[in-house]
């Protein structure tokens, strides 16, 4: 019997919760303006607290938001948007985290909710739950000093600068067209109030310019300005969406063009992204980092499977959930249909490996490679390889 229990919390409990999150990251308290900002990002209803004692100290919390996910092919599945996870440094390895993904999972499922996703504070914390690496990212700085740009780069449209708080109000408008590859989330209400909060915390101003498109806004930039007296002047982008080449090509014309800048710092961007190509010397660019970007977990793997697309020849696949026993068993997996099957499998997995080539992260062969998943043979893992292929490298690109 564990000496702790777990329920939703109540929109006035969602302060403690945020606090006891940032204690568990050695973060103060919020402040009462902060706390002002933030309140609105909290979900009502999809806050959970565990509570140890009588009449109950708060412990633990995990929180998500309601969004959707692209999966391959476009199509879109309820999505759980998962953070604010930390429990209280005294009360550390004794079940709570577990509980609370253990109740997270059920309130899921109850609501439909097909696959959910975190941005994980250390790797090894969220496999053991069915979450595998869904999405993988790239860090990297440009030497502004040094860029050029090539000639044959697109001119792009207008860029301009907006001002005030009406700024992401225009942001969430021109979100949703821009959202077009595997991996990517909506990015609900709560989610601009939480933007919003982060940007109105730091020192330095943020700024936000959009893309100016033939017809509606086609791309943005959301960036900050850091200016030590000794060292580098660096830009560093926060968010940065562009759904054209054109809005591409322009919104870097316009971020190499803004002064007083020596280095421009990116984090979890696309692995395709092709900003070495825009300019005349490559290695202006530097990748400092190659990473998870987002955990994936398959809640309801039979719908998760039925949404995205495939290639080449069907395949039987066996999948085993510990945690979400009805998920186990055989699929045929294919282009035309995806249904259940007691026919022998071509290749047997983990709900977890499942969600490294759910958005095509990895590749099946790199599984079957690491002991990660187990294939009847090669021709099997080359089907494979063949079936869960992606036409786009899965990309998130929102922090939450
Ligand atoms: C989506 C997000 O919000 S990411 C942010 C996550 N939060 C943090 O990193 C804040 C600091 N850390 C914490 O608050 C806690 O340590 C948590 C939330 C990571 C884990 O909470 P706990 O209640 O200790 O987890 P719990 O006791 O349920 O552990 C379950 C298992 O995971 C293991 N585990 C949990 N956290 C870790 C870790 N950080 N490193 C290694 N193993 C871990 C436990 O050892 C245990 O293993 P076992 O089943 O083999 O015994």
């Amino acid at each position: 019997m564990s000496d702790h229990r777990i329920r939703v919390l109540r929109d006035d409990e969602h302060r403690a919760a945020m606090d006891l999150f940032r204690a568990s990251l050695h973060l103060k308290p919020a402040e009462d303006q902060e706390w002002t900002r933030a309140a609105g990002a909290f979900q009502p209803g999809r806050t959970l607290g565990a509570f140890a004692g009588d009449p109950g100290t708060l412990i633990g919390t995990a929180r998500s938001l309601d969004s959707e996910l692209t999966v391959p092919g476009g199509r879109t599945v309820p999505l759980a948007a998962v953070t604010g996870v930390g429990v209280r440094a005294d009360r550390t390895r004794r079940g709570v985290l577990t509980d609370l993904m253990r109740t997270q999972f059920a309130d899921f499922a109850e609501r439909g909710v097909v696959a959910a996703t975190l941005h994980a504070s250390e790797a090894v914390i969220y496999g053991r739950f069915g979450y595998g690496v869904g999405t993988l990212a790239r860090g990297c700085t440009i030497d502004r000093t040094r860029a050029r740009l090539r000639p044959e780069v697109p001119a792009g449209g207008e860029v301009r600068l907006l001002d005030g708080d009406a700024a992401f109000d225009v942001l969430s408008a021109a979100y949703p067209a821009l959202r077009t590859r595997p991996g990517m989330m909506a990015r609900p209400a709560h989610w601009w109030t939480w933007a919003r909060a982060v940007a109105g915390r730091g020192d330095e101003p943020t700024s936000i310019a959009v893309h100016q498109g033939p017809g509606d806004i086609d791309g943005f930039v959301v960036y900050t300005v850091t200016r030590p007296r000794t060292g580098s002047a660096v830009l560093r982008v926060d968010d940065l969406h562009a759904a054209t080449a054109e809005a591409f090509a322009g919104l870097w014309r316009f971020l190499l063009s803004v002064d007083l800048v020596d280095e421009i710092r990116l984090g979890e961007r696309a692995l395709d992204e092709p900003v070495e190509l825009l300019v005349t010397d490559p290695r202006v660019c530097t990748v400092t980092e190659v990473a998870d970007e987002t955990w994936l977990r398959l809640l309801d793997v039979p719908t998760a499977l039925a949404a995205r697309e495939y290639y080449g020849d069907p395949l039987v696949i066996e999948v085993t959930d510990p945690a979400i026993p009805a998920n186990t068993g055989g699929y045929v997996v294919g282009p035309d249909e995806v249904r259940r099957t007691d026919a022998p499998p071509a290749l047997r997995l983990g709900v977890d490996a499942l969600a490294m080539i759910y958005l095509g992260a990895w590749r099946p062969s790199q599984l079957v490679q690491t002991g990660r998943a187990q294939a009847a043979g090669a021709d099997a893992v080359a089907a494979a390889d063949r079936l869960f292929s992606t036409r786009t490298p899965a990309w998130c690109g929102t922090f939450f």
